[in-house]
């Protein structure tokens, strides 16, 4: 068996008193699709934000590949290829989706690369590629602004996925989405994965049984139940504390 891509193991972290994770171990295979879902403040984006470098856990151990993400920085993290996509997108409206993605693959390069840099063949047949991806060739020249909200989404997804990291974070994506673009955002997803690993934390049980993925629930900072979704839907732990409530 190939090693994990990301490994917790006994991770807590402990805000004034309070437990916000709880020795929660998790493993995600390379390429794998995995599914976070829990309630409310059962922890979800602080092992995100554990897993990024934005909170040290007080207890555990956070590796990704041979590295120890408790010992590294946001910066160092990001740069070893853990792209994360927050739920706001962040995208420039004033530019188009090419200039987005164009943006995207030239802003993690040092201030002095960066001034060097060329848009030459390989870069345009990478955008190229990317936009084929995210399934907004057709809007190339179209400014940001003027994309819906679904699509918004996707060009940010592949802002990230322009600099080829090796796990994806994705946070809530389908919040505020027409369920057309919700099966798109699925079908993405579900592509994606496969030469990446790719961690998706989302509320809507119809889009994570969409997914197809193995499915892992939190609840107060602790790992609750994992396996399918019908698994975990007929888990009658996760029915009392969460699907049931
Ligand atoms: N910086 C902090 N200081 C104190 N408590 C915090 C801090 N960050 C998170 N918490 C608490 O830790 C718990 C877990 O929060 P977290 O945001 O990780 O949950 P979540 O599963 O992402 O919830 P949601 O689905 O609402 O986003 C919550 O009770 C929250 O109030």
């Amino acid at each position: 068996m190939s090693r994990p891509a990301l490994y917790l193991d006994g991770v807590s972290v402990v805000f004034d008193g309070f437990r916000a994770l709880n020795n929660l171990s998790l493993i995600v295979d390379p390429g794998e699709l995995r599914a976070i879902i829990g309630p409310n403040g059962a922890g979800k984006t602080t092992m995100m934000d554990v897993i990024t470098g934005k909170t040290r856990p007080t207890a555990g151990t956070a590796r990704f590949g041979d590295h120890d993400l408790t010992r590294l920085d946001e910066a160092r993290i990001a740069n070893l290829g853990i792209g994360r996509k927050f739920q706001k997108p962040t995208v420039f409206d004033a530019l188009t989706v090419f200039e987005n993605l164009e943006l995207a693959l030239k802003a993690p390069r040092s201030p002095w690369r960066c001034l060097r840099w060329r848009l030459d063949g390989s870069a345009r047949a990478r955008i190229g590629g990317v936009m084929e991806e995210i399934g907004l060739t057709p809007r190339a020249t179209d400014r940001a602004a003027i994309l819906s909200h679904g699509q918004r989404q996707w060009l940010e997804i592949g802002m990230l996925l322009i600099q080829d990291p090796e796990l994806l974070l994705v946070d809530e994506p389908v919040a505020g989405m027409t369920d057309q673009e919700t099966e798109h955002t699925a079908a993405l997803l579900r592509r994606i994965a496969g030469s990446r690993s790719v961690v998706v934390v989302e509320h809507d049980l119809e889009f994570v049984r969409a997914l197809n993925s193995k499915v892992t629930v939190l609840h107060e900072g602790t790992l609750l139940s994992e396996g399918s979704i019908d698994a975990v839907q007929n888990d009658p732990r996760v029915v009392e504390v969460y699907l049931g409530r």
